[in-house]
């Protein structure tokens, strides 16, 4: 299912030739490395999995850990949307290198292919400076080695069914893990957590390269770190380079799920806390706000810095489908200057536009919080 046939193989081979070996493994000893000689390689973590899943949440945990380990991060963004994830995403201070890049709405095969790939020679340059490279891709990216799954909502996402049969992204993102993270735990009662287990199982034994993807599972992604950074553990055992996989995977599917979008915006002003809420609970819960086609907009993940109405502080908006948090950040607003308010919305069916209207009427005095563009009583399915 997963082979590579003579036109591809010759594609692997010219995209080979492209690029630089990217091979993860190889990890010296803490005092061999010390003066990293030519061959010197540094291990590359790529953590992957389904929007919301907990990647972020992942990284900010690895790089804020108390450990030894000189870590390099390198986080895809969306589009124009990027300040908002820098602003959720980075954790301050320590003597973490931090190179940001921009992969856009892209697939990791695609984008290390140029300037992912650059980015990561970038990185390699200023070797010695770290012992560790991690690389978040987006749910919708093609897989990586560590995938975090989101327990609440991992199963609709493996059950997702694709036009043409083709295996669909939380499928392949399993498939190919080294190491799962069912993270989330606290969400759901025992049952589920046992059947989303069987499940990722019967995908790891079905659909996979390696098919010996270890699996562990967490609340806020803590996991013992060196499960995570020395990926070169298991590595022996699948018996395929990164590059390879990568190449599998581009090669045998298409890339993006060509229906599910990505949505930023910004916009000044501050936002009334219940008019925020209903803004949001129309999108997620009711799910009846309307694209200017009449279709009922789906929002997968939602994501924002907003500033609300007599509040001193920043807040953060996070959403993974049905479920969302309103969460005050450290961060006080600069009082001189313009609140700007950004948001980022993943799903299908959207029009920026028809959002950006409906969040700019939560942020005016007058603005009654009528969407136009929802009929009455009418829920989509
Ligand atoms: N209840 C609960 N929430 C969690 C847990 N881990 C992460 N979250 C929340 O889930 C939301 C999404 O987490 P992120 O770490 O941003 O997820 P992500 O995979 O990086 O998301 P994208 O980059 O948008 O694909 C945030 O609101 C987190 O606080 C957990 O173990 N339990
Ligand atoms: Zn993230």
């Amino acid at each position: 299912m997963l082979q590579a046939n003579g036109a591809e193989a010759e594609e692997e081979e010219q995209a080979e030739e492209d690029c630089p070996e990217l091979v993860p493994i190889e990890t010296k000893r803490r005092e061999e490395e010390e003066k990293p000689g030519p061959g010197a390689k540094i291990p590359v973590t790529i953590i992957s999995g389904y929007l919301g899943a907990g990647k972020t949440t992942l990284l900010n945990y690895i790089l804020t850990e108390q450990h030894s380990k000189r870590i390099a991060v390198i986080l895809n963004e969306f589009g124009e949307g990027s300040a908002v994830e820098k602003s959720l995403a980075v954790s301050q201070g320590g003597e973490l290198y931090e190179e940001w890049l921009e992969l856009g709405n892209g697939c990791l095969c695609c984008s290390v292919k140029d300037s992912g790939l650059r980015a990561i020679e970038n990185l390699m340059q200023k070797k010695g400076k770290f012992d560790y490279i991690l690389l978040e891709t987006t749910g919708l990216a093609d897989p990586g080695i560590v995938t975090v799954v989101d327990s609440k909502y991992g199963l609709k996402h493996l059950a997702e069914e694709k036009a043409g049969g083709l295996i669909n992204e939380a499928t392949r993102q399993v498939a190919l893990a080294d190491l799962i993270i069912i993270n989330k735990t606290d969400l759901v009662p025992e049952e589920d957590l046992s059947q989303l287990r069987t499940a990722i199982r019967y995908r790891i034994m079905n659909g996979s390269i390696n098919g010996l993807g270890k699996i562990l599972e967490t609340q806020r992604s803590r996991v013992d770190l060196s499960n995570v950074l020395d990926l070169h553990a298991f590595d022996g055992l699948s018996g395929i380079s990164l590059q390879k996989k990568l190449q599998y995977v581009s090669a045998t599917q298409p890339h993006l799920d060509q229906n599910i979008i990505t949505v930023t915006f910004e916009a000044p002003g501050n936002a009334k806390e219940e008019s925020l809420n209903v803004f949001i609970q129309n999108l997620l819960w009711e799910k009846n706000v309307r694209n200017k086609d009449g279709h009922c907009m789906e929002v997968i993940r939602l994501k924002g810095l907003v500033s609300i109405k007599d509040r001193a502080q920043q807040v953060i908006v996070q959403g993974v489908h049905e479920l969302y948090d309103l969460e005050e950040t450290p961060v006080s607003w600069d009082d001189d200057a313009q609140r700007t308010n950004r948001l980022v919305f993943i799903g299908k069916n959207l029009d920026k536009d028809v959002l950006k209207q409906l969040f700019m009427a939560t942020v005016t005095e007058t603005g009654k919080q009528r969407t136009t563009h929802s009929k009455e009583g009418q829920v989509c399915p």
